[in-house]
């Protein structure tokens, strides 16, 4: 039987793929914002993308921000992504950096799951997930691929190797180049959540040709979709009402 993620009376795993909003502010003052704003849209996570914020490498304002965050939206699962340049992000940080950050965030009690890049090395992952759990912190695992679409048995390998270094949430977005492509993404996300998953996983195609992955989750066995509700954070994003709309008519079985 399937694991469910339940956060904060959030259950992933199950029913409509849950739609989470990310936060793409650069200060203090454009994420207090954003983080009223996304009060006034139906989002069911929201993930702060702190590669974009200016001041990420003094953890005071680290800090700072998160509090700002989680007291305008104390009721919604929180997500703490720091994405590296290399997989797609707006900013570098040393391994030790990213490992700190990532440490120290997951302390704070403040969030509920951290975002663990697959490719940051095998024990980096392992000691992440580790500090995060002693936190009673959730981790998502993540790998993407802004260039292309690596084939299924790769995106499988890559799903597969999130969830046996602990992942609670195995997560691969990749970019494709036509529509053969997309199915090559749902059908490892399909074969994923079917055979070798215990847990939800979640899988994206990128861009217009792509987003049909955002919409079709409950069917190839992707547990949550990104949407927007100010400024996208990856190409193919849709507004997140527009995107409930679309999971509510493919939920209706009839
Ligand atoms: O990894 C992901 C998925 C994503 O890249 C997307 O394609 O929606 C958006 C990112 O903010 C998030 O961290």
């Amino acid at each position: 039987m399937k694991r469910q993620l339940t956060v904060r009376g959030v259950v992933i795993g199950t029913g409509m793929p849950k739609v989470c909003v990310p936060l793409t502010g650069k200060s203090i003052s454009e994420l207090r914002e954003e983080a009223a704003l996304i009060k006034s849209v139906d989002a069911d996570m929201v993930e702060w993308r702190a590669d974009f914020f200016n001041d990420i490498e003094e953890f005071e304002e680290v800090m700072a921000a998160l509090t700002v965050i989680r007291s305008s939206l104390p009721e919604i699962p929180l997500i703490f992504t720091f994405r590296s340049s290399k997989e797609g992000g707006e900013k570098e940080l040393s391994l030790e950096g990213y490992v700190k950050l990532n440490e120290r965030v997951t302390e704070s009690g403040l969030v509920d799951f951290i975002d663990v890049e697959l490719f940051s090395d095998e024990g980096t992952v392992k000691r992440l997930v580790k500090t995060a759990h002693e936190n009673r912190v959730l981790v998502i695992v993540s790998t993407h691929d802004f260039e292309k679409t690596p084939p299924k048995e790769e995106i499988l390998y890559r799903l597969r190797k999130a969830q046996e270094l602990g992942a609670d949430l195995p997560k691969i977005a990749v970019m494709p180049k036509d529509a053969s492509d997309v199915l090559t993404l749902l059908e490892a996300s399909h074969m994923m959540s079917t055979q070798y998953a215990d847990r939800p996983i979640v899988a994206i195609s990128m861009a217009g040709t792509g987003m049909v992955s955002r919409l079709s989750g409950e069917l190839f066995g992707s547990a949550l979709t990104f949407a927007t509700a100010k400024k996208a954070s990856a190409p193919g994003q849709m507004p997140a009402a527009e995107l409930k709309k679309v999971l509510s008519l493919l939920h209706y079985q009839g």
